[in-house]
């Protein structure tokens, strides 16, 4: 079953309108030599509507970070995903670890925001991952198939075909730790075996699963090369034009 590779940079709290134009057209220009592969980019919320236009007519994929289950209403400081539709995006990051440990988002809060992506045309990252300390005692593939369930709870089979999962080890983002090639090609594995029990061999097979924490051009290369490893969710090397296009043009 051949999966097509998704690049994905998570821009998180960082560049102004300005700065992230101007990185999103540079990329575009490295999308376009790649076709064979989809490049995804997700700005801060204030640079979305920019970026979209400027990268409208390019295969460059744009991604909120974050999405609300209502389409509108009194949820202050929330984005509906109309709001992200009507922008012309359709994709959205949900569960990230960040807005897990800083900002409190529980299970039950982030399948309600799949739910709400899936509701209105959006296609969700759902990104799931063990502490340190959850790995450190052998944890890891509890925690993962917790996350797991209860993020996709109520997600059908057919619904799964809009899904990207996104494994991120908290130890390994941002602390230049990335998990070696077989650890993360191990978890990947273990979550395709769940899909497969959850769902079936079929949605199992044609299900992304990205791998992020510490991606760099040093180690993309060895990654891909994994199984189970569909793709990556960049964070810090997704900021620089350099680093993130010879992530893109992995070999
Ligand atoms: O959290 C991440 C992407 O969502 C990974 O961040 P880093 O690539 O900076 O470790």
């Amino acid at each position: 079953m051949s999966r097509r590779p998704l690049i994905a940079g998570n821009w998180k709290m960082h560049l102004t309108v300005a700065e992230a134009v101007q990185l999103a057209k540079a990329l575009a220009e490295t999308a376009r030599n790649c076709p064979d592969r989809d490049v995804l980019i997700a700005p801060p919320f204030t640079a979305l509507a920019a970026v979209c236009t400027a990268v409208a007519k390019s295969t460059l994929l744009v991604a909120a970070q974050n999405v609300a289950w209502e389409v509108q209403g009194a949820f202050t400081g929330e984005i509906s995903p109309t709001m992200l539709t009507d922008l012309g995006i359709a994709w959205a990051i949900v569960g990230h670890s960040e807005r897990r440990q800083i900002f409190g988002e529980s299970s039950a809060m982030i399948n309600r925001r799949i739910h709400g992506a899936l509701g209105n045309a959006l296609h969700p990252i759902l990104c799931i991952g063990e502490t340190l300390a959850e790995r450190e005692s052998e944890q890891t593939f509890t925690v993962l198939q917790q996350q797991i369930q209860e993020g996709l709870d109520q997600v059908t089979a057919e619904q799964m075909r809009t899904i990207v999962l996104a494994y991120e080890p908290v130890w390994a983002i941002g602390t230049g730790k990335t998990a070696t090639k077989e650890q993360a090609q191990e978890v990947h594995a273990f979550i395709r075996g769940l899909l497969t029990a959850m769902y079936e061999k079929a949605v199992a097979d044609s299900t992304r699963i990205l791998y992020g924490g510490s991606v760099k051009p040093d180690n993309i290369d060895d990654l891909m090369q994994q199984a189970d490893i569909d793709g990556v969710l960049v964070g810090g090397a997704a900021l620089q034009v350099e680093s993130f296009s010879r992530i893109i043009c992995f070999q």
